[in-house]
């Protein structure tokens, strides 16, 4: 029961009163129902006594008709009354099909939206830790599935509905006989309570070997070309098709439940209803007319009562996705990032490092930084592997936040500052590049309007990523699609293409994370030029291992151990640093 509630809790929260109207309006087709049924009662009599007979006052039933409806019992009255009720019960029902379908819909796109938002806003540093396959299945077929489990909870609790209706009338007819049948109906409910726990098993199952399936199906799509090279790609394969009969395995099993409770819906119905006449009929008796009546909602109740408690088992076979869907939300929210309310303006002066210190799990991989960056300086961070010159850049986007220290843009606290107003000013390249699976230009511009001004502020950024003759010699040119992460392109023109887009935005300071690793020399050297011309026009912080690219760099720091051991120009560190000497020698400078 407990659980019960919190599924509908869960419901309530993105429904809110539609659930009340649902309930309603079920009680309402209940209602109307269950009079249609009963003035079968005044119906037989006057079909058995005769139009003569008297039947006014005899029964509940006629009395109702006769008090509250002001009609006097005639075969023509009752069989108008009848037609009358199962009419508007057909309108009924049709405004109880309509609401679901609506509320349904409007379920699914609430729970969505909730999700992308949770997910915009999911920290980074718990965004690593989490398993994609789970995210994507979360997002796709779970998301079905939790619409399918709420339709499956809104016919069982419409069924349950009903169930209560017939049941109230039937007992107000004669309370014995329904009772006995009542009693029957929990007794089943009692048996089939293990079948229930055996579905719900193994629908937590099929959401967890769901979400492993697609992390598997995303890596395999992820690494094609290397599975593929490497002849692993049969070896994956196998992997993906053994996951494919487990789940095939596991559905089957709740299909068979399933099946098992349908089946025995009817013969439960009448075994029921049987013993209670022969008990009625051999050891009390009572009036014939009122057993039939009650016979007749007690059958319709159990019968939607089956037919609820099948729902249910539906519910439960999808119930799993709804577990992990709330603790799928649960997590985004836990993971939320914290976010100021402080506009970025743009910098004005200078980005500090405050002490500032970065662990990873407790483990501290950034130590007591102090720097200054000024307004249109270009800045270049070196050092070893490991040495924390991408987590540093991290922590400038606010991408990560420190576990010590302060990150200060013109004196404000990062942790002040709106993130989206600060990140859409920060442009960032890094070694992996992403390449959506649409046009060039959509690439570039982020899907921006092609405006005249739009496409003179492409040409310009793809001339100076250096990927404007590659483009001109394409036959569709910059309505070129690129494939699936850009697997068309070369490793160097991706690169250049990030570097197009990130031009393109117009921003205030560039963080680039070996953004030009990829690229030949001749290419490096040219999208340097272009590097070298917005040098003083915004603030740009560069990781390079490639020494000769950070020539000109107004400021060199050399990270090493996660501590900054030097910090110059080139010429500054050729002089008194003896680690950068060597590294440049190394690199034959
Ligand atoms: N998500 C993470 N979880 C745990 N540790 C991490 C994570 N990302 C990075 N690290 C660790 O933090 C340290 C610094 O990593 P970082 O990527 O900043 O170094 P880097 O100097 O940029 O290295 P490279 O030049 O190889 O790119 C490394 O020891 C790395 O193992």
């Amino acid at each position: 029961m407990k659980n019960k509630f919190r599924y509908f809790s869960y419901f309530y929260k993105y429904l809110g009163y539609r659930l009340w109207i649902t309930f309603f309006v079920s009680l309402f087709v209940g209602l109307l129902d269950g009079i249609g049924l009963a003035l079968f009662l005044p119906l037989l009599k006057l079909v058995t006594n005769g139009e003569t007979g008297d039947p006014s006052g005899e029964d509940p039933v006629s009395e109702f008709v006769v008090s509250y409806l002001g009609v006097f019992p005639t075969l023509i009255n009752i069989l108008g009354l009848i037609l009358i009720f199962f009419s508007l019960k057909g309108i009924a029902k049709f405004l109880e099909g309509y609401i679901r379908v609506k509320y349904q819909q409007y379920f699914m796109s609430r729970l969505r939206i909730s999700n992308i938002d949770l997910l915009n806003s999911y920290e980074f540093k718990h965004f690593v830790k989490a398993d994609v396959g789970r995210i994507q299945n979360t997002f796709t077929g779970e998301v079905s599935k939790v619409n399918t489990a709420l339709r499956y909870y809104f016919k069982s609790f419409q069924y349950g509905v009903l169930v209560l209706v017939y049941v109230i009338m039937a007992f107000i007819a004669d309370p014995l006989f329904s009772f006995m049948v009542v009693a029957g109906g929990i007794l089943v409910n009692f048996l089939f309570k293990e079948l229930y726990k055996r579905t719900k098993y193994f629908s937590r199952k099929l959401t967890s070997q769901n979400h492993t399936f697609q992390d598997l199906l995303i890596q395999k799509v992820a690494f094609f070309k290397y599975l593929k090279t490497t002849g692993l790609n049969d070896a994956f394969g196998r992997m993906l098709k053994n996951k494919v009969k487990v789940l095939e395995r596991l559905q089957l099993r709740i299909g068979i439940i399933d099946s098992l409770l349908a089946a025995l819906r009817e013969p439960v119905v009448v075994l029921i209803i049987a013993i209670a006449i022969y008990l009625q009929v051999g050891y009390f008796s009572n009036d014939a007319g009122l057993v039939i009546l009650s016979l007749l909602l007690l059958y319709r109740a159990l019968t939607f009562f089956m037919s609820t408690q099948e729902q249910w088992n539906f519910f439960l076979g999808v119930s799993g996705s709804l577990e992990n869907m709330e603790n799928f939300s649960e997590e985004l929210k836990a993971g939320k990032e914290i976010n100021g309310n402080l506009n970025f303006i743009g910098l004005q002066k200078t980005i500090s490092f405050n002490k500032v210190s970065f662990n990873y799990d407790g483990k501290e991989v950034l130590h007591d930084i102090d720097l200054n960056i000024d307004k249109n300086e270009t800045v270049a961070l070196v050092g070893p592997s490991g040495s924390g010159k991408s987590t540093f850049i991290g922590l400038i986007s606010g991408l990560l936040r420190p576990s010590k220290g302060e990150v200060l843009i013109d004196g404000t606290a990062l942790t002040d500052l709106n993130l989206s107003s600060l990140k859409s000013r920060i442009g960032y390249v890094s070694q992996d590049v992403n390449v959506f699976n649409d046009t060039i230009f959509n690439n570039v511009t982020f899907w921006a309007e092609k405006t005249s001004e739009n496409l003179k502020r492409y040409e310009t950024a793809v001339k100076k990523a250096a990927i404007d003759s590659f483009i001109n010699e394409l036959s569709m040119k910059e309505e070129t699609l690129l494939g699936n992460n850009g697997i068309n392109l070369s490793g160097g023109q991706k690169q250049r293409l990030a570097i197009a887009r990130e031009l393109y935005k117009e921003v205030d300071l560039l963080l680039m994370d070996e953004a030009t690793s990829a690229l030949d020399g001749e290419t490096e050297a040219i999208i340097q030029q272009h590097i070298e011309k917005l040098k003083g026009s915004l603030t740009i912080i560069v990781i390079a291992h490639r020494l000769a690219t950070i020539k000109n760099a107004d400021k060199i720091v050399i990270l090493k151990n996660g501590k900054i051991q030097e910090v110059g120009s080139y010429k500054d560190l050729m002089e008194r640093s003896k680690e950068f000497k060597e590294m440049t020698a190394l690199q034959n400078l």
